[in-house]
């Protein structure tokens, strides 16, 4: 466990940098490498914990991936190419690891095992178990088919028609990776729209979704064709630098090429409802995922409120906003936000108990929480933790810009799992 002292004293952020591969693409690169025939280059790739673990559990099922430090070729050989692994599956901390991969591994005519450390113990898989049941999976887990470990015994599966209980990318991508090798078409439904870069990449590797709305239907059986991607910048990490930049006096970023897709950018909307300085330049696309350069410049923002559908569109930048609420003049509130209590941590509670031990006026509810905002008001230092949670973490370095003492954060080796370069790069970033 590493502790790490975050202390900006006020100084403000500055330049031009580039934040890390978007982690979700970088997932889905991996996996549909992995079972398209061909090679398939990947650029960018995020080299954080999570997709290591998704790269290295390709590797056990026996797919031929090289990686030049630079740019990983896989050697695809179709879904065939995948083997029983005859050791247990490790995804580490990485919920998309194991969710999307039971999907997967639910049609392969193989055994599989899924561990995780202990925040992927704790989390839900019953949500990725359910349907895949319905479609004639076999896949078992703790209390009642609820908790990792998994085992998962492929077998052919059937199409079905599902309609998610909530709103999420994993479970719509694993129901989405065993509807592709599965005869006859499989309809999805979900209550709002989720990320969609699974649909965007699937394309991309030549194969087909029908999208109306959020109902997707899926015709399987399908053959994918490697091809190259360039993945772009993750806005959930370059959500720590723009906010960094908004509330420090001063500051003016550029963040170089930010994937921008419509289903992640929630935070750019709420952004502008608060009345902040940032804008997009440079606007391009790479296969088929929308592309930009951010400018952030220090602003005076005032209170919002964050709900319903907006809410799965920035669901991973919602401790980074808490932290921005605490600058803006009035009351920020955030609402139908209860998927927080399932992440790394019950983000709701380790959101609003660190930033309450840093003096913040911040207080929790069943589905959210509530920030009274005090501009120029500066925030304590002192020790936190971050519960092993990489975004919490990040969030609580950023509160460090603005202590009147250094903020020390506890299990601050969590950062790694989606922004390994972080701390180096605030530090460049601070003048
Ligand atoms: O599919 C993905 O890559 C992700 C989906 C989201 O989770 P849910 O599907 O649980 O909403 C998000 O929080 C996670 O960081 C990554
Ligand atoms: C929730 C997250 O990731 P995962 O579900 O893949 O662990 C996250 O990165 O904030």
């Amino acid at each position: 466990m590493v502790d790490i002292s975050f202390f900006g004293n006020h100084k403000a952020l500055k330049g031009t940098l580039t934040v890390p591969g978007d982690k979700s693409i970088s997932h889905r690169s991996l996996i549909f490498g992995a079972i398209a025939n061909g090679t398939t280059v990947i650029k960018g790739l995020l080299r954080g914990d999570d997709c290591l673990h998704t790269l290295a559990c390709f590797k056990q099922l026996g797919v031929d991936i090289q990686d030049d430090g630079d740019t990983i070729t896989i050697h695809g050989n179709g879904l065939d190419g995948l083997n029983e692994s005859e050791r247990i599956l490790d995804v580490g901390n990485s919920g998309t690891t194991i969710r999307l991969l039971m999907g997967l591994l639910s049609a392969r005519p193989f055994y599989s095992v899924f561990i995780g450390d202990d925040s992927i113990h704790r989390r839900p898989m019953d949500r990725i178990i359910k349907p895949l049941e319905q479609m004639g999976g076999q896949l078992h887990g703790r209390k009642n088919n609820r908790y990792v470990p998994i085992t998962v015994v492929g077998q052919p599966l059937k199409p079905t028609e599902y309609t998610l209980p909530v709103a999420s990318a994993q479970i719509k991508s694993a129901i989405i990776l065993a509807a592709l090798q599965t005869k006859g078409v499989t309809k999805l439904t979900e209550p709002a729209k989720s990320r969609d870069h699974t649909e965007r990449m699937l394309k991309a590797f030549g194969g087909h979704i029908e999208i109306e709305g959020t109902t997707y239907l899926v015709e399987g059986p399908q053959n994918l064709t490697g091809t190259t991607i360039q993945v772009p910048g993750d806005i959930s990490s370059a959500a720590f630098f723009i906010v960094g930049g908004l509330i420090t006096p001063g500051s003016e970023l550029t963040i170089q090429s930010v994937g921008v897709n419509p289903t992640r950018i929630g935070l750019l909307k709420v952004l502008e409802a608060m009345g902040a300085d940032v804008t997009l330049s440079n606007e391009r696309e790479w296969n088929n995922e929308p592309v930009a350069d951010i400018i952030v410049r220090y602003s005076k923002l005032k209170g919002t409120t964050i709900s319903g559908d907006l809410i799965p569109q920035l669901i991973d930048e919602i401790p980074i906003i808490a932290l921005l609420a605490t600058q803006a003049d009035g009351e920020t509130v955030i609402k139908d936000a209860e998927e927080l209590k399932v992440k790394e941590t019950n983000r709701i509670d380790t959101t609003v108990d660190e930033l309450s031990k840093l003096g913040a006026d911040i207080r929790g509810t069943d589905d959210g929480m509530t920030i009274h905002g005090h501009p120029g008001k500066p925030l304590k230092g002192g020790h936190v933790h971050s519960y092993g949670d990489h975004r919490i973490g990040m969030m609580l370095a950023i509160a460090g810009q603005l202590s009147t003492e250094p903020v020390i954060v506890e299990e601050a080796e969590a950062i790694s799992v989606s922004f390994p370069s972080f701390e180096t790069k605030l530090k460049q970033s601070q003048s």
